[in-house]
Parts: structure tokens; sequence; C-alpha cells
């Protein structure tokens, strides 16, 4: 996990190694430096000519570093920049009297944008130490460079994004941002993709002990972490290890969902799962998925009643494709009484107890629910837009109710009752399509099943699910369906070593 931190506690922390270490602030970002060439060479040519536009304070003082180090391995680099070499930080200056005289350095004002031309620009102008939102040459700069049809990468934040809060204003869009040890906060906001593009995390070498001394309860998760948090089965494990698993949902046009959960709930590896639909639903169930069993309830059309012996199941998921018929609330009412087991509460269900008072008294620390923005702001009953509120928010709610809450979307949040909050790494843009919801359903229910706590189930859930949602776009691009990061779930396995 990466602790994330905010801006000041980041200054103070980087202080506190440097002392301890006895190194010099210019060694590390020498090391930053280091890190972010070894991501670039690994990515890009030596024929795709690189424009670097510094600023004069550590961060125009890694640009610097940057531009040395790739023209030393023959990358060709011209260096812009923005402020007076007077006003420079030391680290920056140490930089600029040791960088080749065969590079290129002209003052941004310089720059005759009718015959500017590179490949790839990098943003190493602004990067934590903003202080205030750009105007003036910044922000002159930014329009400019926002506008060439070119590849750009941010070194460590995009010029003009603060690292806590929401942009205001004018910021860089960088379609690749290589931070350094931790995310910033706003980096993992939704509403600052486009200025953060791919965030590429490179350690620098700060371990996480001298993390400790810094309060805060958000993290970033790596894979290693999902690795420890998954069970391992051995091979004379009987199909009752993987967990019996009961989905309920599907309404009249609506079945799909309750199938999109099932289907991803056995791909991710449950032992036997069982559904609850309307009456209609069951031949169609029958012949869609032949491992699924399928169970009815009195009503033909809508889901008017609870299923019998609940305690059969080792978890029970409920809501996709449910509707919000009264009698389907009443139907989940007593589910939610009645079933002791842990559960994933999700799409309709949520949309239910939205409205019911009661309902939300039912929610226990057994229970993960799954809102998108839209069901989590009629939950909350407030308004939720802005990325500071909405985590707030959802840390209220989940100490509230002392249920798990997975907020998803880009970098889905994971709030525990304990008050930790986590921000999931994987996940495409090609996961916004119908139905992947109802898939994240079924794969934290199957994780449930095989005897996951509440907060690993999430965990993994969510890791797994945006992973295969990157490996199904890698294939249909923007022609992803729901069925299709079903089909990549197996491979998710793969990809992290896993039997
Ligand atoms: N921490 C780490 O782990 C490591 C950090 N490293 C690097 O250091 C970077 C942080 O460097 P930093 O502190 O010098 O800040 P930076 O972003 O260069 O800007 C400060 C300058 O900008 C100015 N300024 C501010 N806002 C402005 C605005 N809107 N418009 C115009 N000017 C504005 C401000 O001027 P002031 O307003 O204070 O007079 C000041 O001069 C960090 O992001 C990373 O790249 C690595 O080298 C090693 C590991
Ligand atoms: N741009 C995105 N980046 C990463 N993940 C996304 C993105 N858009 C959607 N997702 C993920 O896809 C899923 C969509 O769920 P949901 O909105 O409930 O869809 P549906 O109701 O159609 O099933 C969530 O897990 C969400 O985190
Ligand atoms: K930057």
């Amino acid at each position: 996990m990466l602790k994330i931190l905010s801006a000041r506690q980041i200054k103070s922390l980087e202080e506190s190694y440097l002392e301890e270490k006895g190194i010099l602030s210019l060694e590390l970002m020498e090391t930053a430096a280091e890190a972010f060439c070894q991501w670039y060479m690994q990515n890009f040519s030596r024929r795709q000519d690189i424009a670097i536009f510094c600023g004069t304070g550590n961060n125009g003082g890694d640009g610097i570093a940057i531009a040395r180090l790739l023209s030393r391995q023959g990358y060709p680099v011209c260096v812009y920049t923005l402020g007076d070499a007077k006003d420079g930080t030391a680290d920056y200056n140490s930089n600029l009297n040791i960088l080749p005289t065969n590079i290129v350095n002209k003052p941004f004002s310089n720059i005759d944008w009718e015959r500017f031309r590179c490949h790839v620009i990098i943003d190493a102008m602004l990067g934590i130490g903003l202080n205030k939102p750009l105007e003036g040459k910044y922000l002159d700069a930014v329009k400019k460079l926002n506008s060439q049809k070119t590849m750009r990468i941010a070194v460590d934040m995009p010029t003009g994004l603060p690292s806590d809060k929401l942009v205001d204003g004018e910021a860089f869009q960088a379609h690749y941002t290589v931070t350094f040890q931790t995310p910033k906060l706003s980096a993992l906001f939704p509403e600052h993709a486009a200025y953060v593009g791919d965030l590429v995390v490179k350690d620098i070498g700060i371990d996480g002990k001298y993390f400790n001394g810094y309060e805060s309860s958000r993290y970033f998760v790596e894979e290693k972490d999902i690795l420890e948090r998954h069970k391992i089965f051995h091979k004379a494990s009987h199909k009752g290890d993987f967990g019996k698993v009961l989905l309920v949902g599907g309404s009249k046009g609506k079945l799909g969902a309750i199938m999109l959960s099932a289907k991803a709930a056995l791909r991710t590896g449950s032992g036997l799962i069982s559904t609850f639909v309307p009456g209609f639903g069951l031949p169609i169930m029958q012949s869609s998925i032949h491992e699924v069993m399928v169970e009815t309830c009195t009503g033909n059309d809508i889901l008017d009643s609870a299923p019998e012996n609940l305690d059969r199941f080792d978890t029970i998921a409920i809501g996709p494709g449910m509707g919000t018929d009264e009698k389907t609330a009443e139907a989940l009412k007593n589910i939610l009484e009645s079933y002791k087991g842990k559960m994933v509460i999700d799409a309709d269900a949520l949309n239910i107890i939205a409205k019911r008072k009661d309902l939300k008294e039912l929610i226990t620390s057994q229970m993960i629910l799954t809102p998108h923005l839209k069901e989590f702001e009629r939950m909350v009953g407030d308004d939720v837009k802005y990325p500071e509120g909405r985590i707030e928010k959802a840390l209220e709610f989940s100490q509230t109710y002392g249920c798990v809450l997975i907020l998803k979307g880009l970098h889905s949040l994971i709030t525990t009752p304990a008050g930790i909050q986590y921000f999931n790494p994987t996940g495409s843009q090609f996961l916004a399509t119908g139905g992947t919801g109802d898939v994240l359903t079924g794969v934290v229910a199957s994780y449930l099943g095989q005897g996951y706590s509440v907060e690993n189930a999430a965990l993994c859930g969510v890791y797994h699910h945006g992973l295969a949602g990157q490996l199904a776009g890698e294939d249909q691009r923007r022609g992803t369906i729901a069925s299709d990061v079903i089909e990549k779930i197996p491979e998710t396995y793969k990809n992290l070593g896993l039997s």
C-alpha cells in the first residue's frame, strides 16, 4: 500500500528522509530524474524529439536533470524555460550548471510557435509547489502546450493541478503523469482524468517506515497488496470450499443483469451459484447459463418474495436488475432482516435503501455496498460532485452504518468502517459500458463465498474487475462489453501468477 500524503506532508517527509539518510536533496532529485528516464526509455524511442518545459523550482530542476540524462542516452532533447534562473532553487541551479552546452536551452518567451515542432512534450514547469491558480506565462504555456497535437507527459504533477484539491482554472493535460513515490490525492480524482492521463508511480527509495510518522488513512493499492490478500486453494479442494453464492435480482427487461453477475461469479472461481429471479426468468436463465441453479419467487414479473432457508448460502448479493417495486422492497427487507451472512448490496437494492430509513438501519458490518456516484448521491441525499467532500462523505457513511463501501468509478474508492480508504489502481475507460457494475457484484460476491473478509473481498474484487476491464479493453477497445470483461477474469489470475 502506498500511503497518500498531502503536499505539505510530502515536503516534510522528504526533509526527514534526507536528514536521516544523510543525503542531499540534489541526490534525491537525481534519483527522481533517473526513475522518470528509466520509465521514459522503456516506452519511447530515440527517434522522437523531446521538448522539456521547465519552471525554476524543484520540478524544473527535475526537468533539467531529465534533459541531461536523456540526452546522454542519445535522446534528442530541447529545454524551454519559464522564469529566471536567478529566482531558481538551489537544486534547479545546480542542475542548470551541469546541463551540457550542446542541449538547446531557450526561454519560453522566445519560442516561434509557427516553427515549433516536437514529438513529445515533458512538463516540468510546476509540481507539488503550486500555490495559486495559473496566470501569466504559466497559463499561456499550458494553453499553448495543450493545443499541440503531441504526446504530453507530466513530471510528478501536471502543471496547474493542486496536489490535494480540485483544479481551479487551467492545467496541463498529460497523457501520462509520472509521479514520485506515492500518488498525490488529486491525481486520483475522476474529475482530473483529462489532466493526469495514465498515472505511473515510480519508487525513489523512500521506504514505508518514513511514512509512519505521517497521519493519513488513505492508501493507493498495489499488486502485492492484492496477492497477499488472496486465499490459496489446495489440490484436494472441494467445490464447497469455493462457496455457495446466491444472487438475487432481475426483472422483466433486466434479467441480463443477474446473468452477468452469475457468470462473473463463476469466472471468479465460485463453486456453486444459485440465482433467485421472478418466475418468467426460469427458462431463460436455465437455457442461457448451464452452470447456474435457478430458484424463483412467487410472482412472475417482479421479485416479490424472499427465498426460503437463506442459511444454505455462504453469501448473498442482491440488486442487479431487480427493480424498485414496493413488493420488491419488502422482499429486500425480509432478506436483510433474516440473513446473517456476508452480503453485497448493489444497484436497485441501493436505490430502494436510499428511500427507506428503516432499511438503512438494517445495514451491518457484514455488508459491502457498491454504489456508483449517482446511487451514492441518492443514498446520502447530498451533492457529491466535489471530490474532497465526496471522499469525506464516503467515510462518514461507512462509519455511520458500519459497512464497507465501494464508491465506483475511475480509481474506485473502498472505505472501511475502521476509517481506512483505499484507492484502486486498475481499471479502464472501456469499463464505462452497461452491465460492468453487475459484473463487479458477481466478482465481489464470489470472493465472499470463497471465505474472504468483507474488506479483502472488496479490495480483491475491485482490483480484479478493473484488471479484467483493462485486458478486455486491450482487445476490444471501445467495443468492449460487460461479457468481454467476464471472459478476462481468469486471465487476471494468470497475470498475477495465481492459480
Ligand atoms: N517531494 C519529493 O519527494 C520530491 C520532489 N521533487 C520535485 O520537486 C517538486 C516540488 O518542487 P518545489 O517545491 O520547488 O515546487 P515546484 O512545483 O517546482 O513549484 C515551486 C515554484 O513555483 C512557484 N509557483 C507556485 N505556484 C505558481 C503559479 N501558480 N504560477 C507561477 N508560479 C508558481 C513558486 O513561487 P512562489 O509563488 O512560491 O514565489 C515556486 O517558485 C516536486 O513536484 C517534484 O517534481 C523531486 O525532485 C525529488 C523528490
Ligand atoms: N472510466 C472508468 N475508469 C475505470 N473504471 C470505470 C470507468 N467507468 C466505469 N468504470 C467501472 O465500471 C463499473 C460500472 O458500474 P456501474 O456504473 O454500476 O455500471 P452498470 O450499472 O451499467 O452495471 C464500476 O466498477 C466502475 O468502477
Ligand atoms: K509538472
